[in-house]
């Protein structure tokens, strides 16, 4: 059994708003281990970005906290950490990463500079040696004559150029743990791809484990490991990267793959979209989440939250459809992609 780097257990996160507590995440359980990518996906609003900022402890930075569960990194219990003892963590054991570079940087320094200080900071390294590292890092992730590089501004560096400086300065203090919050979103798709290879590239010399968050599949498809479909705060469907896209389960993955465009399963040149969008915190539906937008919603879906089931091959679904193993995935074990379901109430978008 390889080491578990992080594990997530029944994490229940919210906000304090005028209607009261919400829930942003509602038991949410999940696991990495050590030089493994686990992907978070899911819409906008599910609850990504809160889990990851949980397990970051920077919810209480955003008027938020964990309300309930346990967030184990490497046998340390951080939900009882306090906000002192997580600064030796963040940017230490823990390094994230985010959608936009530019905020991520400072403006009025070189980035060799803020490379530098995370290396001061996190590593004492002194000044010269400092820089002399600075430099090596951004030769490490892949910026050309980093030398002149490392005495320019922000600025003067493209978008991709900048998430790899801010990538750069996540790994000076070598983590065990990165955490990127749809690091590629913001850029084009060229770059993307560049980003998702150094960080793979990254992950294979230096060891780390990666949560990555991203609400594309594509991006899951290439990267993970292991994924975790998110809904509405809850953990619809958890498994290997195979599992989930030979067998996916839950009405609500296969909806999202069906909306890759030419995944197979989806419809040639239409674009498949999950029709209805995804609740409000304070007005989620009674039972299973997602059955008003379900195609496959039965009476207990309205009524009752379904049980987390097995599926087998290290596979999990949160769905009535698989109480009995009779309602087992059509496709299970047929060696086949994707079967779209026969019948749905999606709406057909021309792409
Ligand atoms: N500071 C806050 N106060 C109140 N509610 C919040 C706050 N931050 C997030 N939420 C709510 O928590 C829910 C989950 O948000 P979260 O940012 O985790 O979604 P996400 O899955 O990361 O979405 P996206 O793909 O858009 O980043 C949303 O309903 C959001 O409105
Ligand atoms: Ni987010």
């Amino acid at each position: 059994m390889a080491e578990k780097v992080l594990e997530i257990k029944h994490l229940t996160a919210g906000f304090m708003t005028d209607n009261g507590i919400v829930k942003a995440t509602d038991r949410v359980s999940l696991h990495l281990e050590k030089g493994k990518t686990l992907c978070v996906v899911g819409e906008s609003g599910s609850g990504k970005s809160v889990t990851s900022l949980a397990v970051m402890r920077l919810l209480e930075f955003a008027g938020g906290a964990i309300l309930e569960g346990s967030v184990n990194f490497k046998g340390e219990e951080l939900s009882v950490k306090s906000q002192d003892e997580m600064i030796h963590i963040r940017g230490n054991k823990i390094a994230m990463i985010f959608q936009d570079p530019m905020s991520a940087l400072n403006p009025v320094f070189t980035v060799g500079d803020q490379i530098a200080e995370s290396l001061r900071l996190h590593q004492n390294k002194s000044g010269a040696e400092a820089w002399k590292e600075a430099v090596d890092l951004l030769r490490l992730v892949g910026i050309p004559a980093p030398e002149v590089r490392a005495k320019q501004y922000p600025h003067e560096l493209s978008g991709g150029m900048c998430q790899r400086v801010v990538i750069a300065i996540a790994l000076a203090c070598k983590p065990d743990l990165l955490i990127a919050d749809e690091p590629t979103t913001a850029l084009d798709v060229t770059v993307q791809a560049q980003i998702l290879d150094l960080l793979r590239r990254l992950q294979n010399e230096i060891g780390m484990s990666i949560l990555l968050i991203t609400h594309d599949m594509g991006v899951a498809a290439e990267m993970a490991d292991r994924i975790a479909v998110m809904y509405a705060g809850v953990i619809v469907e958890e498994g290997t990267v195979a599992e989930i896209f030979d067998h996916p389960s839950h009405p609500y993955t296969i909806g999202l793959l069906q909306s890759i465009p030419g995944f197979e399963g989806s419809r040639g040149e239409e674009l498949f979209t999950i029709k209805g969008t995804i609740p409000a915190l304070s007005q989620l539906p009674s039972g299973c989440r997602f059955h008003p937008r379900c195609p496959h919603a039965m009476a207990v879906c309205q009524e009752q939250e379904p049980e987390n089931i097995s599926l087998g091959d290290d596979h999990t679904a949160s769905c009535w459809l698989f109480k009995d193993s009779g309602n087992m995935p059509a496709n299970r074990g047929q060696g086949r992609t994707f079967q779209p379901p026969s019948d749905h109430n999606g709406e057909v978008k021309r792409a």
